[in-house]
């Protein structure tokens, strides 16, 4: 069985306040995109993890596939084994979910393969615990997102009709990194109300928490984002934690600006 585990863009990101377990609050909407990985599973005598495309850092076991497997094989014992081989696109340590996707798309496609019966909220609470970003791969819908990021209330939202273009810039971003560096406020007006005005007003009150030391750290990301803006952009903001960064675009612009580059992805 093969799946295409798909990346996410966040659309606004406020931190809102540190809570008692060491994560933080947050508001967000996440908006699904067209870059994928490919992950097959077949059943097996042993359990085993290969990749190829990107290199993916860390031992196999640790790869979130592997912790889903074990997750799942806690509460039915007679899982069989598998051998999955995971294909890596979406870049890491980029704000893109890459390996949230990974595990949310082998927990559903396991719940398939062997007949588990979970609903779609059950295999969300299995997400959950891989990782905070992970829950929202399950539905894989526009939603509005909040507390750790894994609580959702879904959102008429469509990208549909704009070009998005997404740069990797030579830079990576670790995710706890990011949250280490961030001071909490809570917000004025909540992302959810911000997000239903039009696109071209979302630059004037839409904000990614994270950007303000993400850029003085990695001047590489703030120059993409500029460049959007230069280039004509309605909007363009990093994705969650970094380091990759989006653009909404009416039409697609010439980009030949943004060849320097390491990686640019059109109509995502
Ligand atoms: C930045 C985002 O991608 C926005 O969507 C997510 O909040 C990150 O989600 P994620 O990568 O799935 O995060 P996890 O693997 O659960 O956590 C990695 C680290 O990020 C920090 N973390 C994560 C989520 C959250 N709401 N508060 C946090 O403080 C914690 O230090 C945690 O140890
Ligand atoms: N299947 C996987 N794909 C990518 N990274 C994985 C995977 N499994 C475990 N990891 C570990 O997770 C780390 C980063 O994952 P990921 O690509 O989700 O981060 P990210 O791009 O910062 O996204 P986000 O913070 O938005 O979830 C890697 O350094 C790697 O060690």
């Amino acid at each position: 069985m093969i799946v295409f585990p798909n990346a996410k863009i966040n659309i606004g990101l406020n931190i809102t306040e540190r809570r008692p377990d060491g994560y933080h609050n947050l508001e967000t909407v996440f908006y699904p995109i067209k870059i994928n990985d490919v992950l097959e599973v077949i059943e097996s005598d042993v359990l085993s993890f290969q990749s190829s495309g990107l290199d993916i850092p860390g031992d196999d076991a640790d790869n979130l596939c592997i912790k889903g497997y074990h997750l799942l094989k806690k509460d039915f014992p007679k899982l069989p084994a598998v051998k999955i081989h995971l294909h890596k696109n979406i870049p890491i340590g980029a704000g893109l979910g890459g390996g949230s996707s990974d595990a949310a798309f082998f927990i559903k496609m396991m719940n398939e393969k062997f007949g588990l019966g979970l609903s779609d909220d059950a295999m969300e609470d299995y997400a959950r615990v891989l990782g905070a970003d992970c829950a929202f791969f399950i539905r894989n819908q526009p939603v509005f997102a909040f507390e750790k990021g894994d609580e959702f209330e879904s959102l008429k939202l469509s990208l549909e009709g704009y070009s998005v273009v997404l740069v990797m810039p030579d830079a990576h971003v670790s995710t706890a990194e990011a949250y280490r560096g961030v001071k909490p406020t809570p917000v004025k007006e909540s992302l959810y109300d911000l997000v239903q005005a039009p696109v071209a007003d979302w630059k004037r009150y839409i904000r990614n928490d994270f950007e303000t030391h993400i850029f003085a750290a990695h001047p590489v990301i703030r120059g993409v984002k500029a460049t959007f803006y230069e280039q004509g952009a309605l909007y363009a903001s990093m994705s969650g934690s970094g380091a990759s960064v989006f653009g909404i675009f009416e039409t697609m612009p010439d980009l030949s600006a943004l060849e320097e580059y390491c990686q640019v992805f059109y109509n995502v």
